[in-house]
Protein backbone atom coordinates (compact mmCIF):
# COMPACT_ATOMS: atom_id res chain seq x y z
CA UNK A 1 0.00 0.00 0.00
CA UNK A 2 1.19 3.03 -1.18
CA UNK A 3 1.81 6.64 0.72
CA UNK A 4 -1.14 7.76 -1.67
CA UNK A 5 -3.44 5.62 0.05
CA UNK A 6 -2.13 5.71 3.42
CA UNK A 7 -2.80 9.10 3.59
CA UNK A 8 -6.12 8.96 1.92
CA UNK A 9 -6.76 6.52 4.47
CA UNK A 10 -5.87 9.07 7.07
CA UNK A 11 -8.48 11.93 5.73
CA UNK A 12 -11.09 9.58 4.88
CA UNK A 13 -11.57 7.97 7.94
CA UNK A 14 -14.58 10.86 8.27
CA UNK A 15 -16.42 8.24 5.61
CA UNK A 16 -18.96 6.26 7.74
CA UNK A 17 -21.71 5.73 5.25
CA UNK A 18 -21.13 2.76 3.23
CA UNK A 19 -20.99 4.19 0.07
CA UNK A 20 -19.74 3.25 -3.79
CA UNK A 21 -19.32 5.96 -6.16
CA UNK A 22 -18.75 5.83 -9.92
CA UNK A 23 -15.91 8.36 -10.69
CA UNK A 24 -15.66 9.58 -14.57
CA UNK A 25 -12.47 10.06 -15.66
CA UNK A 26 -12.29 11.82 -18.61
CA UNK A 27 -10.20 14.30 -21.00
CA UNK A 28 -8.58 15.19 -24.33
CA UNK A 29 -6.86 12.00 -25.65
CA UNK A 30 -2.89 11.76 -24.28
CA UNK A 31 -4.17 14.48 -21.55
CA UNK A 32 -3.00 11.08 -19.17
CA UNK A 33 -6.01 9.38 -17.68
CA UNK A 34 -4.97 6.18 -17.84
CA UNK A 35 -1.64 7.03 -16.01
CA UNK A 36 -3.53 8.56 -13.69
CA UNK A 37 -5.55 6.07 -12.81
CA UNK A 38 -2.30 2.88 -12.55
CA UNK A 39 -0.77 5.09 -10.25
CA UNK A 40 -3.79 5.36 -8.59
CA UNK A 41 -4.62 1.56 -8.64
CA UNK A 42 -1.01 0.36 -8.35
CA UNK A 43 1.13 2.91 -7.24
CA UNK A 44 2.83 2.38 -10.34
CA UNK A 45 4.15 5.22 -13.02
CA UNK A 46 2.88 2.09 -16.15
CA UNK A 47 3.62 2.51 -19.62
CA UNK A 48 0.02 3.22 -21.47
CA UNK A 49 -0.97 3.24 -25.45
CA UNK A 50 -3.89 5.34 -26.10
CA UNK A 51 -7.31 3.69 -24.78
CA UNK A 52 -9.92 2.55 -27.49
CA UNK A 53 -12.26 1.42 -24.87
CA UNK A 54 -12.49 2.00 -21.41
CA UNK A 55 -10.57 0.83 -18.16
CA UNK A 56 -12.79 0.68 -14.77
CA UNK A 57 -11.08 0.18 -11.72
CA UNK A 58 -12.11 0.35 -8.44
CA UNK A 59 -10.27 2.14 -5.59
CA UNK A 60 -11.16 1.49 -2.16
CA UNK A 61 -9.05 4.39 0.05
CA UNK A 62 -11.09 3.77 3.29
CA UNK A 63 -13.54 1.46 4.57
CA UNK A 64 -17.16 2.99 3.34
CA UNK A 65 -15.38 4.42 0.68
CA UNK A 66 -15.30 3.13 -2.91
CA UNK A 67 -14.82 5.00 -6.03
CA UNK A 68 -15.51 2.92 -9.16
CA UNK A 69 -13.15 4.86 -11.63
CA UNK A 70 -13.79 4.72 -15.64
CA UNK A 71 -11.27 5.92 -17.72
CA UNK A 72 -12.76 6.27 -21.13
CA UNK A 73 -10.59 6.92 -24.14
CA UNK A 74 -10.11 10.45 -25.13
CA UNK A 75 -9.84 10.42 -29.06
CA UNK A 76 -11.93 12.56 -31.11
CA UNK A 77 -14.07 9.38 -32.66
CA UNK A 78 -14.55 7.62 -28.94
CA UNK A 79 -15.72 11.56 -27.69
CA UNK A 80 -19.39 10.92 -28.96
CA UNK A 81 -19.47 7.81 -26.95
CA UNK A 82 -18.40 9.56 -23.29
CA UNK A 83 -22.38 9.95 -23.03
CA UNK A 84 -22.99 6.37 -22.64
CA UNK A 85 -20.91 6.35 -19.59
CA UNK A 86 -22.99 9.31 -17.60
CA UNK A 87 -25.78 7.73 -15.82
CA UNK A 88 -25.23 7.37 -11.85
CA UNK A 89 -22.08 9.56 -12.04
CA UNK A 90 -21.51 10.83 -8.47
CA UNK A 91 -17.99 12.69 -9.54
CA UNK A 92 -15.83 14.05 -12.81
CA UNK A 93 -12.52 14.06 -12.99
CA UNK A 94 -11.45 16.00 -15.69
CA UNK A 95 -7.71 15.68 -17.16
CA UNK A 96 -6.47 18.25 -19.33
CA UNK A 97 -2.74 18.03 -20.24
CA UNK A 98 -1.25 21.57 -18.85
CA UNK A 99 1.46 21.68 -21.48
CA UNK A 100 -1.08 20.85 -24.81
CA UNK A 101 -2.12 25.17 -24.66
CA UNK A 102 -3.06 24.44 -28.33
CA UNK A 103 -6.08 22.64 -27.27
CA UNK A 104 -6.86 24.18 -24.19
CA UNK A 105 -10.59 25.52 -26.18
CA UNK A 106 -11.32 21.60 -27.46
CA UNK A 107 -10.90 20.87 -23.81
CA UNK A 108 -12.91 23.55 -22.60
CA UNK A 109 -15.38 22.82 -25.04
CA UNK A 110 -15.89 18.88 -24.49
CA UNK A 111 -16.04 19.48 -20.52
CA UNK A 112 -18.90 21.92 -21.07
CA UNK A 113 -20.61 19.73 -23.53
CA UNK A 114 -20.15 17.15 -20.92
CA UNK A 115 -21.59 18.88 -17.62
CA UNK A 116 -24.26 20.54 -19.87
CA UNK A 117 -26.27 17.31 -20.24
CA UNK A 118 -28.88 16.38 -17.85
CA UNK A 119 -27.33 13.24 -16.74
CA UNK A 120 -24.29 15.32 -15.28
CA UNK A 121 -26.36 18.14 -13.90
CA UNK A 122 -24.46 19.38 -10.52
CA UNK A 123 -22.36 16.58 -10.82
CA UNK A 124 -19.23 18.04 -8.71
CA UNK A 125 -15.66 18.28 -11.23
CA UNK A 126 -12.64 17.87 -10.25
CA UNK A 127 -10.22 19.26 -12.65
CA UNK A 128 -6.57 17.80 -12.88
CA UNK A 129 -4.13 20.19 -14.55
CA UNK A 130 -1.89 17.35 -15.12
CA UNK A 131 1.93 17.53 -16.95
CA UNK A 132 2.80 19.85 -14.47
CA UNK A 133 6.58 18.61 -14.82
CA UNK A 134 6.88 19.55 -18.03
CA UNK A 135 8.82 23.15 -18.12
CA UNK A 136 6.63 25.35 -20.02
CA UNK A 137 3.37 24.11 -18.44
CA UNK A 138 0.97 26.85 -16.88
CA UNK A 139 0.12 26.92 -13.59
CA UNK A 140 -3.56 25.67 -12.82
CA UNK A 141 -5.02 29.10 -12.22
CA UNK A 142 -4.48 30.04 -16.13
CA UNK A 143 -5.87 26.47 -17.51
CA UNK A 144 -8.96 27.30 -14.59
CA UNK A 145 -9.35 30.31 -16.40
CA UNK A 146 -8.73 28.97 -19.99
CA UNK A 147 -11.67 26.51 -19.15
CA UNK A 148 -14.61 29.22 -17.99
CA UNK A 149 -14.54 27.10 -14.35
CA UNK A 150 -15.29 30.59 -12.94
CA UNK A 151 -18.50 30.67 -14.94
CA UNK A 152 -19.69 27.02 -13.27
CA UNK A 153 -22.84 27.75 -12.10
CA UNK A 154 -25.10 25.07 -9.14
CA UNK A 155 -22.00 22.81 -9.45
CA UNK A 156 -19.06 22.34 -6.91
CA UNK A 157 -15.74 22.31 -8.66
CA UNK A 158 -11.86 22.49 -7.78
CA UNK A 159 -8.82 22.69 -10.13
CA UNK A 160 -5.56 20.68 -8.85
CA UNK A 161 -1.97 20.50 -10.63
CA UNK A 162 -0.77 17.27 -11.40
CA UNK A 163 1.68 15.34 -11.96
CA UNK A 164 1.08 11.36 -12.92
CA UNK A 165 4.38 9.84 -13.03
CA UNK A 166 5.12 10.81 -9.74
CA UNK A 167 2.15 11.06 -7.96
CA UNK A 168 2.42 14.63 -7.38
CA UNK A 169 -1.61 15.88 -6.49
CA UNK A 170 -2.89 12.98 -7.18
CA UNK A 171 -4.15 12.79 -3.76
CA UNK A 172 -4.88 16.44 -3.01
CA UNK A 173 -7.26 16.13 -6.49
CA UNK A 174 -8.69 12.80 -5.23
CA UNK A 175 -9.22 14.13 -1.39
CA UNK A 176 -11.36 17.16 -2.75
CA UNK A 177 -13.14 14.76 -4.91
CA UNK A 178 -14.38 12.59 -2.25
CA UNK A 179 -15.45 16.17 0.00
CA UNK A 180 -17.73 17.16 -2.85
CA UNK A 181 -18.82 13.46 -3.45
CA UNK A 182 -20.32 13.48 -0.21
CA UNK A 183 -22.07 16.82 -0.54
CA UNK A 184 -23.55 15.89 -3.74
CA UNK A 185 -25.09 12.79 -2.74
CA UNK A 186 -26.20 14.07 0.21
CA UNK A 187 -27.99 16.63 -2.40
CA UNK A 188 -29.10 13.95 -4.03
CA UNK A 189 -30.80 11.89 -1.42
CA UNK A 190 -33.01 15.17 -0.97
CA UNK A 191 -34.01 15.41 -4.51
N1 LIG B 1 5.58 14.43 -18.54
C1 LIG B 1 4.42 13.85 -18.22
N2 LIG B 1 3.89 12.93 -19.04
C2 LIG B 1 2.71 12.35 -18.68
C3 LIG B 1 2.05 12.70 -17.49
N3 LIG B 1 0.90 12.00 -17.42
C4 LIG B 1 0.87 11.23 -18.52
N4 LIG B 1 1.96 11.44 -19.29
C5 LIG B 1 2.27 10.81 -20.58
O1 LIG B 1 1.29 11.23 -21.53
C6 LIG B 1 1.05 10.19 -22.48
C7 LIG B 1 -0.42 9.89 -22.56
O2 LIG B 1 -0.85 9.33 -21.32
P1 LIG B 1 -2.17 8.43 -21.21
O3 LIG B 1 -2.38 8.19 -19.77
O4 LIG B 1 -2.09 7.26 -22.10
O5 LIG B 1 -3.26 9.45 -21.77
P2 LIG B 1 -4.84 9.25 -21.88
O6 LIG B 1 -5.47 10.49 -21.39
O7 LIG B 1 -5.24 7.98 -21.23
O8 LIG B 1 -5.06 9.15 -23.45
P3 LIG B 1 -6.25 8.40 -24.26
O9 LIG B 1 -6.33 7.00 -23.74
O10 LIG B 1 -5.85 8.44 -25.71
O11 LIG B 1 -7.50 9.18 -24.01
C8 LIG B 1 1.90 8.99 -22.03
O12 LIG B 1 3.11 9.00 -22.76
C9 LIG B 1 2.18 9.30 -20.54
O13 LIG B 1 3.37 8.73 -20.08
C10 LIG B 1 2.63 13.69 -16.64
O14 LIG B 1 2.11 14.09 -15.57
N5 LIG B 1 3.83 14.22 -17.06
MG1 LIG C 1 -6.06 6.23 -21.89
Amino acid sequence: MGILWTKLSETFSYFTETGQCKILLLGLDNAGKTTILYKLKLNEAVSTIPTLGFNVETVTPCKGLEFTVWDVGGQEKLRSLWNYYFQDTCGLIYVVDSNDRERYEMAREELFRVIETDEMREVPVVVLANKQDLPNSPKPDVLAEALSLQKLRDRKWFIQGTCANSGEGLYEGLNEMAKLVKDFKRTRQSW
